[in-house]
């Protein structure tokens, strides 16, 4: 099994249980998420989404690439990237808080997985960022457009775009894409974020979604997301792409 599907107290927590793979982010690791938003859709009862990494090293490294290394040209790589932005997709818009628990560094693909939720709890010791530029593609599952539509600075949210260098979380903290930092044990840092919000009667919660719901379809979010993936597509294709994942996947051999 490369995840876990789990309650917790009134939430539901997706694991991606890969830490051999730093995370990385497969076909089966997407279905798995994609039914587990289907769920948590479907329960009434359900307080928070909250979704996150096994083991300290990685929360995750985006995709697998020596699986999606097997893509080579813009047609094979849109389905798998539009798989994903549209998993993405419904994770932002489920009806409930969704929070990332970022208790390790969350690279790439990782780091839209982590953009797309309301909020990031980020471990005070882990770097995150869009490190796609190093592999000269752009972010493809909609982790630019739901960037830009969510850090108030696009100066800011630009530069990580386009530096594709790892930040520091105080880094992130000030940039605004991280929420809270904390040190020790995740689920004790999860507990303190909820905490408070557990005063509040869930409809709130529901109710206050929605209105950022109303705001991600008003700025045409799922077409821009789209247009994303269809950029990254397009760099994908390149030999300059082809050539950075060889370096990654061979750099111990
Ligand atoms: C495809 C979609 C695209 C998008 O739209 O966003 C992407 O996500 S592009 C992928 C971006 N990711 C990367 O470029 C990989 C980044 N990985 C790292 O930078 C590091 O692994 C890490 C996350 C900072 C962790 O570093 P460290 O703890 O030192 O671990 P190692 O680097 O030694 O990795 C251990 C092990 O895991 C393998 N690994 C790591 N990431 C991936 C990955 N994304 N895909 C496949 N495999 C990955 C790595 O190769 C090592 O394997 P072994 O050598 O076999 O042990």
């Amino acid at each position: 099994m490369v995840y876990r599907f789990e309650k917790w107290g009134s939430g539901a927590v997706f694991t991606i249980d890969r830490p051999e793979k730093r995370n990385a982010i497969n076909d089966e690791v997407m279905d798995a998420l994609s039914d587990a938003i289907k769920a948590a859709g479907d329960d009434e009862s359900l307080r928070y989404f909250v979704i996150t990494g096994e083991g300290r090293s990685a929360f995750c490294s985006g995709g697998d690439l020596s699986e999606f290394h097997k893509l080579r040209t813009e047609e094979d790589a849109a389905p798998m990237l539009g798989k994903m932005a549209d998993i993405l997709l419904r994770l932002a818009l489920l009806p409930v808080p969704v929070i990332a628990l970022v208790d390790g560094h969350a690279v790439g693909g990782g780091c839209e997985i982590a953009t797309a939720c309301d909020f990031r709890i980020v471990r005070e010791d882990v770097r995150c960022g869009f490190i796609q530029g190093t592999l000269a593609i752009t972010t493809g599952w909609g982790g630019a457009t739901h960037l830009l539509h969510k850090t108030g600075r696009q100066d800011t949210a630009l530069r990580m775009l386009m530096e594709a260098t790892p930040k520091r979380a105080p880094e992130l903290l000030e940039a605004g894409w991280a929420t809270e930092l904390y040190t020790g044990d995740k689920f004790a840092a999860l507990s303190r974020f909820t905490e408070p919000m557990e005063r509040v009667h869930p409809s709130v919660h529901r109710a206050y979604k929605q209105a950022a719901v109303r705001r991600y379809i008003a700025g045409g979010l799922p077409e821009r997301v789209r247009e994303e993936v269809s950029a990254c597509a397009k760099l994908w294709a390149a030999d300059v792409h082809h050539e950075a994942v060889d370096r990654f996947l061979n750099k111990k051999k």
